[in-house]
This record gives structure tokens, sequence and C-alpha cells, in this order.
């Protein structure tokens, strides 16, 4: 019997979804960015590349819980002194002395409670007199680390929160991993960049979008790294990825992603002597977004995400591939999915994954699937919070629950 010769124009079969963002996610953790160390006002968006260890105990001394009195033995006390905050007082040596302390001053060597003021009286004598309460008034050192202690594991993104703990355990500086950078090069030299759609024209809408998707993944995007319509030639194209990737660790294309006249870019890619690690992935929309890893000549490993020209599959495919290689970049742990329950059916794609456009109703925690999802169109996407996972084989039922491939939105945007 003859073997069945390959069909040297075969496509590739398409990658599972799941399957797509495990790999996606295991090339960017193999390629973690380089660790840098940075001041605490310049981490918000970076990922712990060391554990956060405390430097001290927290607290580091025993610290005055409230404003009032550190005593000594039994009273009424005499007073004999003063502590604000910022110093270290002297020792009370003497039963039934104390001293006015205030709110995070440090609690002398000697004292046996704090009495709050508004608990507290003068006798005639002018001693001070009340009755302390049974808990303690003041934080003890280490009670709420021990010094050394690991608070935040590495991989941890930094946050808000994250750099207020690493300057009270008196970090100055953190190792992190550093920023992404990335570039877009937009394919298609029909697209309009300004002024209305018409006459076969389409607005450039990946433009202007996908670098503000990016930033929000955490990448830097300089307004010099987004180039394009760039000429539907394949010198062209050549040419644009070359100078992209001599900067940028992750350059996103749009358009150009099929086998058609003016799509160059797989045969860019073969040129730049790129490895594919996604060619089309079983998904819909979005189904030929791809992603790609460029060796340089000086060993450094770059990649190229081809985001289909279609722009919702373009932002689909952001989420789908660019989002779990970016955490993997940053030595994140694989994005893990958050769940909601479908509140109306969504039609499953056969033996592809869907993601429907969904918007979250936050005080009933279901999902909603929204008009308007075209491939083509992005009326849905402005309203939506994220894409519903329909898997491969069957139908979104109402009461199912369903992933959730987050869109990267702000505090108050979408009414959250
Ligand atoms: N014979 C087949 N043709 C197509 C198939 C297929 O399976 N067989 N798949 C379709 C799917 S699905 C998609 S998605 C697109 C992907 O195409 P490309 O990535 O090669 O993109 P283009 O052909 O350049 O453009 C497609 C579409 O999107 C518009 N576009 C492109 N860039 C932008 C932009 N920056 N802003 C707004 N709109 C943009 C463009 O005008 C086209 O309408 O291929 C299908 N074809
Ligand atoms: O996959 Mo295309 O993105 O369906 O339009």
């Amino acid at each position: 019997m003859e073997a069945a010769a390959a069909d040297p124009v075969a496509p590739p079969p398409p990658a599972g979804w799941e399957e797509a963002r495990s790999r996606a996610y295991a090339v960017g953790r193999a390629a973690a960015l380089p660790v840098v160390t940075r001041p605490l006002v310049d981490l918000d968006g970076h990922t712990l590349a060391e554990p956060l260890a405390t430097r001290t105990p927290l607290p580091a001394f025993p610290t005055a819980s409230v404003d009032g009195w550190a005593v000594r033995g039994t009273g009424p006390w005499r007073i004999v002194g003063r502590v604000l905050a910022g110093g270290v007082p002297a020792p009370l040596t003497e039963d039934g002395t104390t001293v006015e302390i205030a709110t995070g001053a440090m609690v002398p060597e000697g004292a046996t409670t704090v009495l709050r003021v508004e608990e507290s009286s003068r006798t005639p004598e002018g001693l001070v007199a009340g009755t302390p309460r049974p808990m303690p008034e003041w934080r003890l050192p280490g009670e709420e680390a021990a010094a050394g202690e690991e608070l935040l594991p590495v991989g941890t993104p930094v946050d808000p929160a994250v750099i207020g703990l690493a300057a009270s355990c008196g970090h100055d500086t953190l190792r992190v991993r550093r920023q992404p950078r990335a570039a877009l090069l937009v394919f298609g030299d029909e697209l309009l960049t300004a002024g209305p759609p018409g006459a076969g024209q389409v607005r450039d809408a990946l433009g202007p979008a996908v670098p503000a998707w990016l930033r929000r993944y955490g990448c830097a995007v300089r307004p010099s790294d987004v180039v394009g319509p760039v000429a539907d030639t394949l010198s062209a194209h050549v040419a644009a990825l070359s100078a992209a990737l001599t900067h940028a660790d992750l350059v996103c294309t749009t358009g150009g992603t099929m086998h058609g006249p003016v799509d160059h870019l797989h045969p860019a890619l073969e040129a730049l002597g790129a490895e594919y690690v996604v060619n089309t992935v079983a998904v819909r929309p979005g189904f030929p977004m791809l992603l790609a890893r460029v060796v340089g000549a000086d060993g450094r490993i770059r990649f190229v995400a081809g985001l289909p020209g279609n722009p919702q599959s373009a932002i689909l495919a952001l989420v789908s591939l660019v989002a779990p290689l970016l955490a993997g970049l940053a030595g994140r742990p694989v994005p893990v999915l958050p769940q909601a329950v479908l509140a109306e059916p969504i039609s499953g794609r056969g033996a592809f994954t869907h993601l429907a456009l969904v918007r979250l109703d936050r005080v009933a925690g279901t999902v909603h699937p929204l008009r308007h999802v075209g491939s083509a169109m992005l009326r849905g996407l402005a309203g939506a919070d994220g894409f519903a996972v329909i898997r491969p084989g069957v139908s979104g039922e109402p009461g199912d629950r369903v992933s959730v491939v987050p869109l990267p939105l702000l505090p108050g945007e979408r009414g959250s």
C-alpha cells in the first residue's frame, strides 16, 4: 500500500484553545525578562523577582496604639515626662509614675500598661487617675511579622498595597522583572488613518486601540513603537518586523494572518527565521491568530503575535495568547480564569472553542451575551467585560458555570 503524500499546501492543524494558552505561557516563562532593581515609586505593575521579606520585626518596637499615659505600677501616677512618636524614650524606673504618650510612640521600658487619655482624670494634686483596659493598648514587636519573614512569594504582581507593605518593611528598592517592551505593526495599506470610512476603505481601529490594551497588560509602548499601515509588500513587512524586533520583546502585528494575495506575515516570519509557537487556534472568532518566537543573533528571544485583521478577532488574540505570554515573561503564575454563571444560552462552535462577548452583572454574578459581536464589529466589545468560554462540542445553557476571559479594564470602567 502506498503512503498518502503530504499535501505541501495543507495548513497545520489548529491548536486547541487551552493548549495554545499553555504554550504561550510556557514559552514566555522560559524567556522570562531580566531582573532589575527599581525604587518603590517606579514599581507599580512590575512583578517580584525575589520574595518580599521584612527587614525588621513588624512593628519594629513596642508601639502605643492610643494617645494616653504609659504608666508603671498602680495609680494614681505622677507625671514625669512626655513621649512623642519618633524617638527612644527614657525608661520608667519608678512605680507610680507615668509619661504622656502619643499614638505611634515607642512605649518606654518599665511601663506596665497604657491608659487612654479619654479614660483618665486628674486628681486635685495633679496626679493621673483611671482604670486601664485589660487588653494591652500597644502593639508588640513582631506581632505582624518576625524579622526576615517572607510575606509575598516570587511572581507576585506589584500593586499599591504591595508597595506600601514593602515600604513598611524597610525597603527602598525591590528586585523585579523588567517591564516588557511592546511594538505594534499595522498591516493593510488600504486602511484609513483619519476621517470617516467609505468607498471601500475602513478606519484603522487597531493602531489606536491595541497599544492601550498592551499598556494595561503592563507593557511599555512608546508612540514611535506603533508603525503603520505598513505597505503591502513582503520587503516592507520584513523591514518593519526586523526594525521592531531590535528593541521590542513582543511585536504585535494586525492583519495579514491569512494567505491572501497581500497577506505577507507568514512569508515574512519565514524570512526572519521565526518558529511558530502557535499557528492558528481552534477558536471562533480569531482562528488565524498566531504566536512565533524569534531568537536574535545575540541569543535574545523575542516574540511576534499575529493578531487577525478583523478587529474583534485581534482583541480576542490579545486575551488568548498575548496575556498568558506576558504573564510568563513577567514570571507570574499561569493566569487563572474567573468563573461566572451564564444568564442566557450561547451557541457552541462545533469542534472549536467559542469565545463570546459578555457583560458581567456584578450583583447577580452572572454573565450576559451581547449583541453586535461579529468579528469585524467593535460595538459589542465596547460594552463587554470579557469573553465567556464555550468549550468545544457543547453549547452554553442558562445556569452553566463558565470560565470568563477578562478584558484588562480599570476600576470605574463598565460601571464597576
Ligand atoms: N479563504 C478564507 N478567507 C478568510 C478566512 C478563511 O478561513 N478562509 N478567515 C477569515 C477570518 S476568520 C479572518 S479573522 C480574516 C483574517 O484575515 P487577516 O488577518 O489576513 O486580515 P486582513 O485580511 O488584512 O483583514 C481582515 C479584515 O479586517 C479588516 N482590518 C484589517 N486590519 C484592520 C484594522 N487595523 N482596523 C480595522 N479593520 C481592519 C480588513 O479591512 C478586513 O475586512 O480572514 C478571513 N478570510
Ligand atoms: O476568526 Mo475570524 O477572526 O472569525 O473573523
